[in-house]
């Protein structure tokens, strides 16, 4: 059975002498998504750790924290089979002991989105992130890369920035989405909360990702104004009942949106800066869709390139929500480019 430390002398007495160390950051109730990281990580370094840690911090009130999923028993095991060789569970006093009052606070790219919709959420990631990155490493040193998944793509941004920023020695490493895909939940991210979903659900939740196809195609056959891209997906959100969207946003490569669609149900589109378009095919990779939305009351976030991908790379489950298995990652398909 992998072993788990819980402290940080447990956890530096099993990292000593590591030539290097990965470092997979998660909440936990780990799924393939997360399996792809590990093995990253596992070929990548001598040691991986997987941190499996709900951070309070990040949780806004009203949100989940109490009822987030948690199995550690699972997670060892899934973690064992992915290739890591200890997990580190924390407590959240050791984490964050009586008397502890600092916090991590992240510029722009922290706060359209996510940063919008969840106050308070990305300082609660970065301050983490930041106390993990310094935590799990060998002999004094920080680790030597720590692994992100691309699903939580305003995350990856994040933690990037802070890194730049503060010269931390750690190399942060992004890794693809993991999706289902065949079945009729095809195309839906693997994540944690998929696991509030009855598997009929799960089956509608895929919706979010044919929203996203549905603007990629629309690019790539022809259409340049992003108000009418962003209708797109609209349209496909429409046809699910149980949906409330929060965001559908093209955003540019600083993560600073394009222009935003709101609140499905309301139809109008709700424009964050002057409608543009995207005129002559060129730098279309420096953009992406990203969205946000409570279906059957729970909130799933997705994204992709506007430049579409290939269907190559997704994960062959008929378990929506926390299958283990092969998942190769997934890959940018096309080559175009656009320009705004
Ligand atoms: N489908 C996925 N593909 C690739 N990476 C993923 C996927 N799902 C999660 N990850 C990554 O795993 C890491 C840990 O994420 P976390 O434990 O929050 O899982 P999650 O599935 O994203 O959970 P939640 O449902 O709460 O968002 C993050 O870096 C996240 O981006
Ligand atoms: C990076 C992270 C582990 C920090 O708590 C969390 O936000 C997550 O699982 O994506
Ligand atoms: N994977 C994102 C963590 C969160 O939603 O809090």
């Amino acid at each position: 059975m992998l072993p788990v430390a819980r402290t940080l002398p447990e956890l530096h007495a099993a990292l000593l002498g590591a030539r290097s160390v990965g470092l997979v950051p998660t909440m936990g109730y780990l799924h393939a998504g997360h399996a792809t990281l590990i093995e990253q990580a596992r070929r990548e370094n001598s040691l991986v750790v997987v941190s499996v840690f709900v951070n309070p911090l990040q949780f806004g009130a009203g949100e989940d924290l109490s009822r987030y999923p948690r199995d550690l028993e699972r997670d060892r095991a899934l973690a064992l089979s992915a290739g890591a060789d200890l997990i580190f569970h924390p407590d959240t006093d050791h984490m964050y002991p009586a008397g502890f009052s600092s916090s991590v606070s992240v510029g722009a790219v922290a706060q359209a989105l996510e940063g919008a919709s969840r106050p308070g959420h990305f300082g609660g990631v970065a301050t983490v992130v930041l106390k993990l990155l310094n935590m799990v490493g060998a002999d004094g040193r920080s680790a030597d890369r720590a692994y992100f998944g691309e699903k939580d793509w305003q995350q990856l941004m994040v933690v990037r920035q802070m890194v730049r920023d503060l010269n931390h020695a750690t190399q942060i490493v992004g890794v693809p989405t993991v999706r289902v895909h065949d079945g009729a939940a095809a195309g839906l991210a693997l994540s944690s909360r998929n696991s509030y979903l009855s598997a009929e659900q799960l089956v509608r939740a895929a919706v979010l990702s044919r929203a996203l196809r549905a603007v990629q195609a629309a690019y790539a056959a022809g259409e340049t104004d992003v108000a009418a891209l962003l209708q797109a997906g609209h349209r496909i959100l429409e046809s699910e009942s149980e949906l409330t969207l929060d965001y559908l946003s093209l955003v540019d490569e600083h993560l600073q949106p394009v222009q935003t669609l709101t609140a499905a149900a309301e139809v109008a589109l709700s424009i964050s800066e002057q409608p543009r378009a995207l005129a002559t095919p060129h730098n279309a990779d420096m953009f992406r869709l990203l969205i946000a939305a409570r279906i059957f009351g729970v909130r799933l976030i997705d994204n992709m390139p506007l430049l579409g991908e290939s269907a190559a790379g997704t994960l062959a489950s008929t378990s929506a929500g926390n299958s283990a298995g092969s998942a190769p990652s997934e890959t940018a398909g096309q080559t175009g480019t656009v320009k705004l």
